[in-house]
């Protein structure tokens, strides 16, 4: 543990991921593009830099957790990023939801230039990631993953190691295309409960006590119910999720109807401009679905 770690991007998950290896003893190195964000971490004992390329020269390896590909992308490969300093002995953990290529080609980079390269995506969302309860689905380099798991077994309950690049990547989108899927079946029967004249907090405890009960509906339920969206998995990135899994459909001739039709509904929900709130409004894209523009 004696270690420094790196991380890079401080958003809902990386926010509370870099607490946790800080609250268990890790020294931690941050940046942020917005840097203010990183002003919480800094007083809670972690050390601050000012570019990606900077967090890596001091760490022996650095995690990543970003927005989207082009996100992943530009840490890496833009002016003072991640590869100006990546070098033989240094490690690069990517742990944002990205498709499988864009996880090929910051491998393939970071390996041109001796470093070792690991994609770690995950599981759970905030409050997991604050109680270091997440499951990882990491591939890749599986010296690095060793070197890591000190790091992950902190961040999460759970580690897989699924082997080459881009395993881990396609795992993740697979998870998030039937979470994307399931969320929409769940916001009709909602809608269908209500216009029927069900209550719908007795639709929430019949499903809760059947075979179809799950984490997500008991969680998400009350709050859908109560048109409340604060973000904890935003719903851009859920749309994202979607649209990459759709492309990783195309790419193995899958046919995915329910995913493209759960797709339609969160592009809907971005067009009423509710992509920053929580991936469970939307509900009033399926509710309101004539509100898109
Ligand atoms: N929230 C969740 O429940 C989960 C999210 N994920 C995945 O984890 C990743 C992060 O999610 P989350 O923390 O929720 O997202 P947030 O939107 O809260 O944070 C996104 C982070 O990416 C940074 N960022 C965005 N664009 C760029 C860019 N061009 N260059 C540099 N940094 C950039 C943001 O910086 P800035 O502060 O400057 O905007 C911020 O640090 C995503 O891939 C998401 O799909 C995975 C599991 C669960
Ligand atoms: O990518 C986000 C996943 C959210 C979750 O697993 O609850």
């Amino acid at each position: 543990m004696g270690e420094e770690v790196g991380f890079l991007g401080l958003g809902i998950m990386g926010k509370a991921m870099s607490m946790n290896l800080i609250r268990h003893g890790f020294k931690v190195t941050v940046w942020n593009r917005t840097l203010s964000r990183c002003d919480e971490l800094v007083e809670h004992g972690a050390s601050f830099a000012e570019t990606p390329a900077a967090v890596v020269k001091k760490c022996k390896y650095t995690i990543a957790m970003l927005s989207d590909p082009s996100a992943a992308l530009s840490v890496v490969f833009d002016k003072d990023g991640v590869l100006e300093q990546m070098c033989s002995g240094k490690g690069y953990v990517d742990m944002s939801t990205v498709d499988s290529d864009t996880s090929s080609k910051i491998s393939e980079a970071i390996t041109s230039k001796g470093g070792c390269f690991l994609e770690a995506p995950v599981s759970g969302s905030k409050k997991p990631a604050e109680d270091g309860q997440l499951v990882i689905l990491a591939a890749g380099e599986k010296k690095l993953y060793e070197e890591a798991l000190p790091a992950f077994d902190v961040m999460g309950k759970k580690s897989l190691f699924l082997g080459q690049v881009g395993n881990g990547a396609k795992m993740k989108l697979v998870v998030n295309m039937i979470m994307g899927s399931m969320l929409n079946a769940f916001s009709e029967g909602l809608i269908l409960a209500d216009k029927s004249g069900l209550n719908t907090q007795t639709l929430l405890d019949v499903l809760d006590l059947g075979g179809i009960a799950n984490p997500m509906f008991k969680m998400k339920g009350p709050t859908m119910i109560q048109k409340s969206y604060s973000p904890a998995f935003p719903l851009k990135h859920q749309q994202k999720d979607m649209r990459l899994a759709l492309a990783l459909g195309d790419e193995n001739a899958v046919s995915m109807p329910v995913a493209a039709a759960a797709n339609e509904a969160f592009k809907k929900a971005r067009s009423m401009g509710l992509g920053d709130l929580d991936f469970s409004a939307v509900y009033e894209a399926v509710k309101f679905p004539e509100n898109s523009s």
